[in-house]
């Protein structure tokens, strides 16, 4: 017997994050999108008139968001995404879990847990909850289906993360790795900046060493870790490079094992054996490590989408892992929008 579908909303559908999310749900066995909200948007419209590629493809109206939506929303859906700037978030997500609703945020708005990092990378204080707010790294989090909350990693520290939690235990005690990451310029979200026009955009490390993924990352695989992120002039995913130190006596078997031991059962993380291409990525919901020894260094080069992996298909994977669907539920076939 086919199951009532899980109604959803995407607040933020008109940007980048939030169309890929709205996308994936339209097209999700098990979950269905009953609005899609924009803030800028002065009347409905349909989503195609933004993204004309859904065109005879999504029928879904785009509607400008007002907090007097609110006890509507909660009646009629179970699930928000929110695709919105930081502190949009931190402000909305509060009201929404206290009307009822499970909450899957996109921004970096709870995914600090010390209050003083969090008021240091983003510039506003984070909202206090009464719970804790579990930190989505999909693969290593375990959903119990009743987290009003839950925080969906950054795309930087989602790929870094992805490569060096399973061997974190094998690098030496004062290795600090290093992530050199390119990513796409969907990484800054569609609205106009000069910094990402067309003209502008070319290749550029940018924010070094005081990005604020930073903390999050070194937060997510427990160590401290030095990382530069750099622009790249291609429309979507990230490639990263990463160096660490091994312990002496660590193979590079020791290393291969532990991965494949690791994601065995994880069927959205591929272990490679060539330096993934971008191309391989983009469009789909995984991420692709290779690892390669070099005496006691070790290289990592991990691709992904950052629109979906590293946002809306971790978001959708989280969903699916809260309401027991098998992990890659609704992420095979979509592909890309943007
Ligand atoms: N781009 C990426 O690769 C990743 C992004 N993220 C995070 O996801 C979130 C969305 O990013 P992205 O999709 O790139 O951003 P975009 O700039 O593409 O889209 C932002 C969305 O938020 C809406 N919005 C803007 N300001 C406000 C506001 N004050 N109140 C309510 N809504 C607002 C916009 O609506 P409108 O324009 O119609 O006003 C738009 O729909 C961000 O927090 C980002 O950090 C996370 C991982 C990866
Ligand atoms: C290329 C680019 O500008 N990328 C963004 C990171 C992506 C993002 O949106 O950040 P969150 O994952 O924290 O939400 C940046 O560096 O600010």
């Amino acid at each position: 017997m086919k199951q009532e579908p899980i109604q959803c909303a995407v607040l933020g559908a008109s940007g980048y994050t939030g169309i890929e999310l709205v996308w994936l749900l339209h097209n999700h066995p098990q979950f269905s999108v009953k609005f899609a909200f924009s803030s800028s948007a002065r009347e409905a419209e349909p989503i195609s008139t933004l993204y004309p590629q859904l065109s005879g493809r999504c029928e879904l109206i785009l509607q400008p968001w007002h907090s007097d939506l609110l006890p509507q929303l909660a009646q009629q859906v179970r699930v928000v995404f929110l695709a919105l700037p930081h502190e949009a978030s931190a402000e909305l997500a509060p009201q929404l879990i206290a009307a009822g609703l499970v909450v899957f945020d996109l921004s970096g708005a709870f995914r600090l847990i010390d209050a003083q990092q969090h008021l240091q990378a983003y510039g506003f204080k984070q909202p206090k909850l009464d719970a804790a707010v579990p930190y989505g790294l999909a693969e290593f989090t375990q959903l119990q289906g009743d987290e009003p909350l839950i925080a969906v990693p950054g795309c930087y520290p989602t790929a870094a993360a992805l490569a060096l939690r399973p061997v974190s235990h094998l690098l030496t005690h004062d290795s600090v790795p290093i992530v050199n990451a390119v990513s796409g310029v969907t990484g800054a979200g569609r609205k106009a900046q000069l910094h990402t026009s067309f003209c502008e955009v070319s290749l550029q490390a940018y924010a070094v060493a005081e990005h604020r993924h930073q903390p999050e990352m070194a937060a997510s695989i427990g160590r401290d870790i030095l990382f530069v992120p750099h622009l790249g002039n291609f429309k979507r995913g990230i490639l990263a490079t990463i160096y660490a130190q091994v312990q002496s006596g660590i193979s590079a078997a020791t290393i291969e094992d532990t991965l494949q031991a690791c994601y065995a059962d994880k069927p959205l993380v591929r272990i490679v054996n060539t330096p993934p291409k971008l191309q391989q990525v983009v469009g789909t919901p995984y991420c692709d490590i290779y690892c390669k020894m070099h005496g006691q260094q070790l290289i990592f080069s991990v691709a992904i989408d950052n629109l979906l992996k590293g946002a809306a298909a971790q978001a959708v994977q989280l969903a699916n892992q809260y309401f027991r669907l098998p992990p890659s539920a609704g992420l095979m076939n979509p592909g890309a929008v943007v």
